[in-house]
């Protein structure tokens, strides 16, 4: 039994999983279908991360001044915190055109060729996921992004030839959900990287008026903090939770989202008040209530609330390490004392929480 306390070891090329919940941060198809219409189409409509939207409106006037194909970018962070939203953004800034690909699509180095060569002067190409492309292609891009020219091999063995492809300058937009898996060499060849954070809820209340607006949907402040305090920092989730929140404004009320609508709302959707759902807190109610705060061994905890246990560590733990409600310490998962104090319970006098003696519980 593996009890570290390092971030889920998946290997390079295993997916991150999907979620399929409401306060899930990947983008389900009812999102893909909507976003589009959402997406700020310029960096001053893009709200927040501002460290990253200034020195990028730097990176891109110079290039515009120099009349030069802008650096290339790496942007990182975890999913729904607008990384396709800023390369399309960057594309829109240059003038350019973009293409969008991501890593898994791209399993041979002919798949890469192929679309370099199709490239036109000043593209810009987006390559989510770049983590999870292949070794092969991986190398391809190294000269590809340096030198703008790539060698095609034809034929094999002793017989195979090297054809170099000059290709026209364009901007690589690199984006990762886990920068430290990108190979040094590839991390290297990029001009800019910007690391996405999460959003501070005010800047959440900003993207729900303007999500609002767009939707024709009429929220008030107090409304909006409602659901922005409850998106997990992701403007993805703000804009799902808006959408229920509509649908129950809709159906139940006038159609207008105040703070005792998204409050009924989100509690229909087991959504609660620092954005934890069902998954979440029956979780964390195991470990309080089965097994005292724990330690607890994944596996058990796992059983304990009927989940697969990647389920557990990939899906709901992240965010409650985040929010300091769980920790992975080497002996297993502990509860501490924002936990107990979250579900209303009292922690035992031998909790790790009440007296860092923690009680052990198996694998
Ligand atoms: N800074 C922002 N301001 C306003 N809306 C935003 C912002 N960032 C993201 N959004 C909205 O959030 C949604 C998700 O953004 P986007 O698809 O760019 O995220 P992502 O980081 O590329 O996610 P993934 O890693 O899953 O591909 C979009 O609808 C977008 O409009």
């Amino acid at each position: 039994m593996n009890w570290d306390d390092s971030t889920p070891d998946l290997a390079d090329d295993a997916p991150v999983p999907t979620d399929g919940r409401l306060v899930g941060a990947s983008a389900d198809g009812e999102d893909q279908a909507v976003e589009a219409a959402l997406r700020p189409k310029s960096l001053d409509e893009f709200v927040g991360q501002e460290r990253v939207r200034e020195q990028l409106d730097l990176v891109l006037k110079a290039a515009l001044a120099r009349g030069a194909t802008a650096d290339h970018v790496l942007l990182s962070g975890a999913p729904g915190l607008g990384k396709t939203t800023l390369s399309m953004i960057i594309a829109s800034e240059m003038k350019a055109p973009i293409r969008i690909t991501s890593g898994p699509a791209i399993q041979h180095a002919g798949d890469l060729a192929a679309i370099l060569s199709s490239l036109h002067e000043g593209e810009v190409l987006f390559l989510d996921e770049i983590h999870r492309m292949s070794r092969p292609a991986e190398e391809m891009l190294y000269m590809a992004m340096e030198d703008f020219r790539v060698d095609v091999i034809v034929g094999k063995g002793p017989g195979a030839t090297a054809i170099p492809l000059e290709l026209p300058p364009f901007t690589l937009v690199g984006a990762t959900t886990r920068a430290g898996l990108l190979p040094p060499p590839l991390r290297d060849r990029f001009g800019f990287t910007g690391h996405m954070e999460f959003y501070a809820p005010i800047e959440l209340e900003r993207v729900l008026h303007r999500s609002a607006r767009l939707l024709d949907v009429e929220i008030d402040a107090e409304g909006a903090a409602e659901i922005a305090g409850r998106s997990r920092g992701t403007p993805r989730i703000a804009n799902r939770l808006l959408r229920r929140v509509r649908d129950y404004a809709q159906v139940k009320a006038d159609g207008v989202i105040n703070v005792e609508i998204a409050a009924a709302a989100l509690k229909v959707y087991e959504v609660d008040h620092r954005g934890l759902d069902r998954l979440d807190r029956a979780v964390l109610q195991a470990l309080l209530k089965l097994f005292g705060g724990g330690p607890v061994g994944l596996s058990t905890l796992a059983v304990a609330v009927g989940e697969e246990r990647e389920t557990v560590e990939e899906v709901a733990e992240p965010f409650l390490v985040r929010e300091g409600l769980l920790a992975r310490t080497p002996r297993g998962r502990i509860a501490t004392p924002a936990a107990w104090s979250h579900l209303g319970l009292t922690p035992p006098q031998h909790s790790p929480g009440a007296s860092g003696q923690p009680g052990l519980f198996g694998a």
